[in-house]
């Protein structure tokens, strides 16, 4: 019974949907989604891939607009200027998304693309008009350029975002996968002179899913940029924005995750807390944006020293590094104190005629089994203050003075 209920209402859409109802429906739909997206370009007016998508969308809808005035203009013309701005839309969709998801940027593929794709339409339009032709090479352009999208969304390298590009390229596939069914399945296709009805529900039926997957691909399309602009930020929330490492409140919160997983690993954990000599003089000295350059140059060295094993760099504070150290005893932690300290005082960071000389006091601290990670901060801060006490530019370990 539900069978015969959505068949009588195929019917009755096949019957009502000729050609020009379609194409005015479509020139509305797409006008609504490119006002949509314009307006959510106004209140983000710098994002780079929502203006490219947002132009797309307005090419796309002059596409269509230009198709559906075919009564009115010569069918010739109409077609090579629908179908240029068609080609310019997709180009400019894949190049937002080679952007969006930080892929090479292939513009002279692009121009080769769309150069040859309207002056082949534009043969089968001017020189030997042959709709059938046209039709093909259109849904081949189609496929082509939904498959490129594909191919860009899934070999995305950023993991926060990757949710939204494997929806969007479900979308794309989706799309792709219904021009194929076209190209391979439907023998009468509906033109310009005649009707949807011509073509029977099949025709019809593949207009309207046309539709419904346009409207997926633009719902797609936002996901994206909510899930990249969402990804940036929960980076920005996470990380100090002077010197990228993870601010003050991450690194509490990560250390007394990663303090509570070594602890059931029995793998050993340390707290080194590294404070700058004497900074405030760098500043009185070279001003605040030297001193600005001296802590971006410090935290690239404790990236350096750090660089994998799955340790926790931090800036604590104005100029205090957090540092946890994962799978690593005090022997360890000291040698990587010792490297670091080296590093820093060995390496002066660059300024417009200086160079500006910097060392570090560190204090170091090994995790115990029942101490919480704010303890354990605490015992690397008394540490720290001895290696100040005793002179600076030296590393000291918690409750046995300095290395
Ligand atoms: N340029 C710059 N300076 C900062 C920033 N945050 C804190 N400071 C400065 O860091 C200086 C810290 O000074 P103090 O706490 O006296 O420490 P110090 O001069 O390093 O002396 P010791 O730690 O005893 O060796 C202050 O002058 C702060 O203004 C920052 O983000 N940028």
């Amino acid at each position: 019974m539900l069978a015969a209920m959505i068949c009588k209402v195929c019917m009755h859409a096949t019957m009502a949907l000729d050609l020009p109802t379609l194409m005015i429906v479509s020139v509305l739909l797409s006008l609504g989604i490119a006002v949509g997206f314009s307006l959510i370009l106004l209140l983000l007016p710098r994002e780079r891939v929502l203006q490219l998508w947002t132009s797309s969308l307005w090419l796309l809808a002059l596409a269509l607009a230009v198709v559906s005035a075919q009564i009115w203009l010569p069918v010739r013309w109409t077609v090579v200027v629908s179908n240029t701005c068609m080609a310019l839309a997709n180009a400019l969709l894949i190049h937002g998304v080679a952007i969006h998801v930080g892929a090479k940027r292939q513009l002279r593929l692009l121009a080769l693309g769309v150069g040859g794709y309207v002056l082949t339409i534009s043969w089968f339009a001017l020189v030997r008009p042959d709709f059938d032709v046209r039709l093909h090479v259109f849904s081949l352009a189609s496929i082509a350029c939904d498959g490129w999208i594909v191919f860009l969304l899934l070999r995305c390298p950023a993991l926060d975002i990757r949710r939204s590009c494997r929806l969007a390229a479900l979308a794309f596939a989706f799309h792709g996968a219904l021009y194929l069914c076209q190209l391979t399945c439907l023998p009468v296709q509906a033109d310009a002179a005649g009707s949807i009805r011509h073509g029977g529900m099949a025709v019809a039926g593949f207009y309207v899913i046309l539709l419904l997957l346009i409207l997926a691909k633009c719902f797609a399309m936002l996901l994206l940029i909510v899930e990249r602009l969402m990804a940036g930020l929960r980076r920005m929330a996470r990380l100090d924005g002077l010197t990228g490492l993870l601010n003050h409140h991450t690194v509490l919160g990560d250390g007394r995750l990663l303090l509570e997983q070594a602890r059931r690993r029995r793998c050993p954990v340390t707290v080194l807390l590294c404070d700058l000599d004497h900074f405030k003089l760098i500043n009185d000295t070279w001003g605040h944006q030297a001193g600005d350059r001296v802590l971006k140059h410090v935290a690239g060295l404790i990236e350096d020293v750090l660089a994998g094993g799955g340790h926790l760099a931090s800036r604590y504070g104005g100029e205090e590094f957090l540092l946890v150290l994962l799978d690593c005893d005090v022997g360890q932690a000291l040698a990587v104190a010792e490297r670091l300290r080296r590093r820093i005082g060995g390496g002066p960071a660059s300024w417009p005629g200086a160079s500006i000389q910097v060392t570090t006091s560190i204090g170091v601290s090994l995790a115990d089994t029942d101490s919480t990670f704010e303890q354990i901060i605490a015992r690397a801060d008394a540490a720290l203050y001895c290696s100040k006490r005793e002179g600076r530019n030296r590393a000291s370990i918690s409750g046995r003075g300095p290395a």
